[in-house]
């Protein structure tokens, strides 16, 4: 099968800045793919070029078989979600005329409504005004009127950006529910933990180009340092070395039936974006 979405040597430059340098990557069907970098990296470049808001300056990006030509075209626009911030969410209006004006435009049946707003936890809120609502549920009105016509594939710019951690999780659990259905997510985040629990794959931008693409499993095996292991045992906790001498010593706290826990030292995605580009991801 085709990948949802294909990128090859993908460049973008405002005037003599480059905010993409020869990207290159693909997001098979059914993934949920993470772009992770901070601020400046190119993120939001990268999705308005797969969603047809830009041109590319180089380079080709496919999303479901077609090109990414810069201009919008319908029946991809029918394809795809966007959520990309609460713009274009009418502030006067209720949460339900809300989806209602959009389910028009989508052609989408009308029972797709409320099963919508009941998949992001706002069917009780069908009848509030937008302004009404906290930041959270905002949010959750944008994602709502981007999966209302079950879109193969569901772009999300920072979708849980300034979200408490409970509103960010329920967000979490409406996309997981909809990429069981089979919608392609691609998302953009800051967040490693957000990218961690949530993607299949993720990739780290960083000035415009890829520094790493993988797993995040893998990603943190390839990085750990195998040298050491951690050891909690009822004494507190000891670091040995991942020798014969550290096995022996670990054979004795589970002899004495004082071993707690056992940890390899893996880092966090934090750590490795840091060691990858001498960055932070904030
Ligand atoms: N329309 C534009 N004109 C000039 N420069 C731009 C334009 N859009 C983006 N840039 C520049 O391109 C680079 C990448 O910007 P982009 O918005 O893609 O980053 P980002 O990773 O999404 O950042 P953030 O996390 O802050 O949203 C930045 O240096 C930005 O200033």
């Amino acid at each position: 099968m085709e990948p949802a979405i294909a990128v090859s040597q993908l460049e973008r430059h405002f005037r003599n800045k480059k905010a993409l340098d020869r990207v290159s990557f693909e997001v098979a069907r059914g993934e949920i793919f993470g772009f992770l970098g901070p601020s400046g990296s190119g993120k939001t470049t990268m999705v308005k070029i797969l969603t047809g808001q830009l041109q590319p300056s180089a380079g080709e990006a496919f999303v479901l078989g077609k090109r990414a030509a810069g201009r919008r075209d319908p029946e991809q626009l029918r394809r795809i979600g966007i959520m990309t911030d609460n713009s274009g969410i009418y502030e006067r209006l209720t949460v339900y005329d809300n989806l209602a004006l959009f389910r028009g435009l989508y052609e989408a049946p009308e029972k797709s409504v409320a099963g919508t707003l009941e998949s992001v936890g706002l069917a009780g809120e069908a009848r509030t005004t937008v302004q009404q609502l906290s930041k959270g549920m905002k949010q959750r009105v944008a994602l709502a009127r981007a999966l209302l016509h079950k879109p193969d594939l569901l772009f999300l710019d920072e979708p849980t950006s300034a979200l408490d951690p409970m509103n960010a999780a329920r967000i979490h659990e409406a996309l997981r529910a909809l990429n069981r259905q089979g919608t392609t997510i691609f998302l953009t985040t800051h967040d490693m933990a957000e990218a961690e629990t949530l993607c299949d794959r993720i990739a780290f931008l960083n000035n415009g180009t890829l520094s790493a693409l993988d797993t995040p499993q893998r990603l943190k095996l390839s990085h750990a340092d195998r040298s050491t292991i951690t050891v909690v045992a009822s004494d507190g906790r000891h670091v040995v070395n991942n020798d014969r001498e550290g096995a022996e010593r670990i054979a004795g706290w589970m002899r004495a039936g004082q071993l707690l826990s056992i940890h390899s030292d893996e880092p966090s995605l934090g750590d490795i974006f840091v060691k990858l580009t001498g960055r932070t991801l904030s």
